[in-house]
């Protein structure tokens, strides 16, 4: 559906996309996440035709898209200001692009009212702007893009001016509203939990690179580099040796963790070198007096934050450099851990993953 090959663009000497390359398919949620300043957005707004690479093609359903402009692609966008009209009522927003269709006027009634059933404005159509809430806002931003019926909806942080309850009820709504329009969205977040949480798969990007694309369960649980792990959530790294190399397996030492098989990462240095590795603080999980576990380790209680549904530990162990981070939910009384208790937690070999090297961005044009 939308095919970007080695993409670049460069403002003055400076790097903002460096050769991206990815494909999106048809009805597809696909989301670009990184830090600021990494080229989401540049990315995105290449895709709509408000930047032109510097070098690249972009595709469209087939079509390349050099020197189409924003409004003769098949494409709308939906900006994190929900630039909505202000003396508008609800309808004649939504109604605004329509007009240069020159629909009959039942059509473009037609139209406008099944754009507010999608995105659930029910009986808000007379309503003006200011007599909205947020939520209702981005909605009617939301409708005025899918009324122009779009092959591709580009969503810019559509929804980081709500707050949190509120971007938690519109990012199911947008993933509802999405299967069920069946059209190709392309969303850009910062945010690791609105991007696992929506996308069918997810490309992200640092310092104008794709570091790795990835359904939301592969990126969190197998992330190819240690900077990938650190930016979808917390990790617990290991240092580790390679001892041995066994087809796409490797053999792995680890100070506390035994002598463990792991999948080979990419930008593997070779026999004898350094590693890290990488477990989840919810895959490490507390054992109660009674319990054993094939895999465990002891150590004691180090630090402890209660955050209601969970508590989290960081516990020291001996011969560790670093203590490991802990993430249980209280059913069973982590919360009243004291500190300095002695504990035994269990882990799962196959929950560890091989971190591979991040290679050192150069954003400045040779
Ligand atoms: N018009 C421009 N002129 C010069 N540099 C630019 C321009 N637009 C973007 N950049 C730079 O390119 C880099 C990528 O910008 P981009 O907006 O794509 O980042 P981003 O990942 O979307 O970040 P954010 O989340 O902060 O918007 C940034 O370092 C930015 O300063």
């Amino acid at each position: 559906m939308i095919s970007i090959d080695t993409v670049s663009k460069h403002y003055g000497i400076y790097k903002a996309l460096d050769a991206v390359s990815l494909d999106i398919a048809q009805g597809e949620f696909f989301s670009l996440l990184g830090p600021s300043g990494c080229g989401k957005t540049t990315l995105l707004r290449s895709i709509a035709g408000f930047e032109t690479p510097s070098d690249g093609t972009i595709r469209i359903d087939g079509q390349e898209m050099t020197g189409t402009p924003p409004n003769k692609r098949p494409v709308n966008m939906v900006f994190q200001s929900y630039a909505i009209f202000p003396h508008l009522n609800v309808e004649a927003n939504i109604a605004y692009g329509l007009k240069k269709l020159r629909l009959s006027t039942e059509e473009e009634r037609a139209r406008v009212g099944a754009a507010i059933e999608q995105v659930r404005l029910g009986n808000l159509g007379k309503r003006m702007p200011n007599e909205l809430s947020g939520g209702q806002r981005q909605r009617v931003a939301l409708a005025r893009a899918l009324v122009m019926k779009p092959k591709v909806l580009l969503l810019d942080e559509p929804l980081s001016a709500l707050d949190k309850k509120l971007r938690e009820e519109m990012q199911i709504e947008l993933r509802l509203l999405q299967k069920a329009v069946g059209i190709t969205f392309v969303l850009v977040t910062h945010d690791q939990y609105e991007a696992l949480a929506l996308s069918d798969r997810i490309a992200v990007m640092f310092d104008g690179k794709i570091a790795q694309i990835a359904t939301p369960k592969e990126i969190y649980q197998r992330p190819l580099t240690r900077r990938v792990a650190d930016f979808l959530g917390g990790m617990n790294f290991l240092s580790a040796r390679v001892t041995g190399e066994n087809g796409n397996r490797l053999t792995v030492e680890t100070a506390k963790f035994g002598v463990l098989n792991m999948e080979k990462p990419s930008g593997y240095q070779g026999n004898g070198s350094q590693a890290t590795i990488g477990i989840r603080p919810e895959r490490l999980r507390l054992l109660w007096e009674g319990e054993t576990a094939e895999h465990e380790l002891t150590g004691k209680v180090h630090n402890r934050a209660y955050f209601g549904e969970t508590t989290h530990l960081e516990v020291a162990v001996e011969g560790l450099e670093r203590t490991l981070s802990m993430i249980e939910t209280n059913n069973y009384g982590a919360d009243d851990l004291p500190i300095g208790a002695e504990i035994r937690l269990a882990y799962d070999p196959d929950a560890m993953v091989l971190l591979g090297e991040d290679r050192a961005a150069e954003r400045i044009v040779a």
